[in-house]
Formats: C-alpha cells, structure tokens, sequence
C-alpha cells in the first residue's frame, strides 16, 4: 500500500472474523527502552513493526546498542547496564510521542551531548512540562525552535538528584512516565515525583510502573499523585528479565470491536483481555455501554453485534481521560448510534498526532454527522437515515494521523463507498491495517 494517495472502500454490510493483533505501541517502546537500559540481554516477542517502535530501535542502534531483528517480530537487545556507549547522537523521532519523550529523560542522565527531532507536527506537540521536571535535577537542555517544543538539544550536565521532582501531568502522562524511568538510573537516594495538578491518561502510568517492576525496579505509589522510586542498589539499575512477550495493541483492537458491534459479528480480536495490561481495554466496556455484545477470555474479546432490535448502538456520555487513543473510535461508533454521543476530558486530543477534535469534527461532518466541539469535549449525532448521509466526493482527509485513517474505515459501513486519503499514514502503529480490516469485512 505504500505511497497511495488513496483508497477506496465499501459500502459495506458485514463484518466477521478474527483477528490477531499487532503488539502494543507502549508496551513495544517501554520495553526496548527499558532493556537498552538493563544489565543483560532481552529477547522481545510480539514487538509491534511499526513507523514508532523503528524510530526507538534506530535510536537505540544510533546510541551504540545491539537491537537485533529476528523474524516474526522477535528482537533481542542487548542492554547497556544504564550507560549508552554513545555520547553525543542527533536522534530523529518521528512523530513517536512513546520514543521521544521517554527517550529525552533517558538521555538527560547520560552526560553527553544530544540533539532529538522528528518531523514538523513533533515540532508542535509539547515536550516544556518534561523539559521543567528535568532541569530541577540539573539537566542542561535548549530549544532549538521555539521555546516549549522540540528540536531539542541535551547539553553533558551533571545531575544533582532532589527529594521531590515535580511535573504536571495535564497536557500528556508521557512526562511523567519518561521520569519515572530514568530517574531510577541516578537515584542515589529515593526520589518523589510529585504531579501537579489534574493526571490524565493515568492507565499509561501503570503501563510504565508494570513494565519497570518486570526490569526489577519497583516504584512506591503513597497517593494517587505521588511516586518514589528507590534509591539505587548498584550500577545497572534495571535488570532484564530475559524473555518479554509484548500483548496485542489494545488501542489497534478498538476499530475491530467496533466493526462487530456495527457490522452484526462476531468479531474477535486476539492477543488482549481480561489479563491485559493496557487501559484502552475499558474501550471493550464503553462500547458495551453503547449497547454492543461483548465477551471476552484472558486475551481475547469478541463483539458479537449490538442488542437494539433495530441493530444500532445507543449515543453515551462518558469521560474520556481514562482511554484518550480508543475514545476516537468511539466518536466514529457514534455514526452508528440513536441520539447523541458525547466525549467528555479529550482535550489531549489537540496535540497529538494532529488537533485529533478539529479533524474528527470536520471529517465526521463530510459523511453527514452533526458535530459539536468544544475545547475538550466533542458531540457527534448520526445522520438521521441513511437517506441523509452525505458522499465526500474529495474523499475522508487524514492528517496524517493514523488514528484517523482507521477510524474512518468505519464509515465505510454508511450507505456509500468511502475514498480515504493518504491512508499509508497507519504504518506509525499498524502497517497492516487494511489489509486486516479487508479479511473481516464484506
Ligand atoms: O504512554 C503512552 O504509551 C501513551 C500515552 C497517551 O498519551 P498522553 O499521555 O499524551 O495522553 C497515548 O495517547 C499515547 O498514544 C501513548
Ligand atoms: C497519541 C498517539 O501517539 P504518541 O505515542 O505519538 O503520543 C497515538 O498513538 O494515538
């Protein structure tokens, strides 16, 4: 599918099948940075080949790791015991919030010299709260642009560990999860991280704090807003666990619930459930909300269409702060619902991949949808009937965003044939995408 401006999909009526998932983003991206840092070598198995987890490994590579990539997404990294063998790199990052952040904390403690970019729109997505938390232990870093955002530079700094370091933790949880997993790597004494103000994206933190306990380094959590990481025992900090299998994307898994709740089912995904660690599972729980039928194993769930005799979902309210990727797929369920669904705490979605409320909004509003957005909210109520859905003869744009690109797939279960531009944009998380999306549905 490389480099196609566009495809064009449906209509469609059905969809039914399985599928089994590409391995988690976070999971992918915490668990090559953490057996970098590690003493020992790492096997990863279900690593996610994706745009995101290439720009960490090619990092990692850049910083004089050994990332191997053996086949069926296993990769085997051989750790560094806390010190990259590299001290001065200029990193591109793509547009992998997951790499560049935790990536900057890391590199922070190093005491070398290091510059980090990555393409225009990561030139717009915040990086100051992080920035702020590491400077309070003596990080010496500059703006390259404008002050807030990356380029960055790291400047060889020596790092004077505090009691308490604080961030906030409204604009993205990436801040604090980059924190938390290189200050262990200084920590002479146990250190607080404190967050100031509102937490969103909270599930991602116990990502993080999982994830560091499955490398040996166990993170105390005295309140909802607090951290202390203990004081560090010996050189190499986090100890690799030798074997790690990455779980299936939960975010990837939402289009795919969402296809069985909309086109009758069953669909199953593979590789997440009960057992999963990602919170973008609770998109399972939403969706049921909506009036989907849901089952599910320790990882697997399966939708199997929606309990309404007239086969559609019902519009919700629900706050959205707890699963900021998968609530996007809840606004393009919402094409498929009676009344009005709304989706409260997404302000986050403004800076991320794109201005995620503005595009939904106008691309929603293309196919017919009436569409309220707010500062951090959305409205979306389906076109009436079939009747009043509108063909967008200029086809669904994407911004490259993937996220949008798969949620508008949905849309293809709308009376018309559906037109998506630049649809290659998927390949930051799920390369595949409509290639799997075209094996299920009909
Ligand atoms: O830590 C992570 O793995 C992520 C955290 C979330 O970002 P925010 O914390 O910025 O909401 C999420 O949107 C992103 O896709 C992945
Ligand atoms: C926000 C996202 O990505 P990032 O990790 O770049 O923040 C996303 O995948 O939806």
């Amino acid at each position: 599918m490389s480099g196609l401006p566009n495809i064009k999909i449906g209509p469609f009526k059905r969809a039914q099948g399985s599928i089994v998932l590409p391995g988690s983003k976070s999971i992918s991206n915490r668990a090559l940075l953490l057996a970098a840092l590690s003493s020992g070598t790492t096997t990863l198995k279900n690593l996610l080949d994706a745009d995101d987890t290439q720009v960490m490994r090619n990092a990692l590579r850049q910083l004089g790791l050994s990332v191997i990539d053996l086949a069926d997404n296993v990769c085997v990294v051989e750790g560094c015991g806390g010190k990259f063998p590299v001290q001065n790199a200029d990193l591109f990052m793509g547009n992998a919030g997951t790499a560049i952040r935790p990536l900057t904390a890391a590199l922070a403690m190093q005491g070398g010299n290091y510059r980090l970019s990555g393409v225009p729109r990561m030139h717009e997505r915040p990086i100051r709260d992080l920035v702020d938390g590491l400077r309070q232990v003596g990080a010496k870093i500059d703006y390259e642009l404008q002050e807030g955002y990356p380029p960055i530079k790291i400047l060889a700094a020596d790092i004077a560990i505090q009691d308490v370091v604080r961030v906030r933790g409204d604009v993205s949880s990436q801040f604090l999860t980059a924190l938390l997993m290189a200050l262990p790597l200084v920590a002479k004494e146990p250190v607080k991280i404190e967050v100031i103000g509102e937490l969103i994206s909270r599930p991602y933190i116990d990502i993080t704090l999982k994830l560091m306990a499955r490398f040996g380094v166990k993170v105390a959590c005295p309140d909802a807003q607090s951290f202390v990481i203990p004081a560090k025992t010996s050189d190499a900090v986090y100890q690799s666990p030798g074997a790690l299998s990455v779980e299936g994307d939960a975010s990837s898994a939402s289009y795919f619930l969402a296809l069985g709740a909309i086109g009758g089912g069953p669909v199953r995904v593979l590789g997440v459930g009960s057992e999963s660690i990602q919170g973008d599972v609770a998109f399972a729980d939403a969706l049921a909300l909506m009036g989907a039928k849901i089952s599910s194993g320790e990882d697997w769930i399966e939708v199997a269409g929606v309990r309404n005799a007239n086969g559609k979902l019902n519009g919700i309210t629900i706050d959205c702060t707890e699963i900021p990727d998968a609530a996007m797929t809840l606004a393009a369920a919402a094409l498929f619902a009676e009344g009005p669904t709304r989706l409260n705490n997404i302000a986050s979605w403004r800076v991320k991949e794109t201005d995620r409320i503005a595009a939904m909004a106008k691309e929603l509003k293309k196919v017919g949808a009436i569409v309220e957005e707010g500062a951090d909210y959305i409205v979306v109520q389906a076109p009436k009937s079939f009747a009043d859905w509108k063909f967008p003869a200029q086809g669904i744009d994407t911004y490259d965003d993937h996220r949008m690109a798969m949620c508008f797939s949905l849309a293809a279960f709308g009376p018309n044939a559906l037109q998506i531009n630049d649809p290659n944009c998927v390949a930051k998380t799920f390369p595949t995408y409509f290639a799997e999306f075209a094996k299920i549905v009909s």
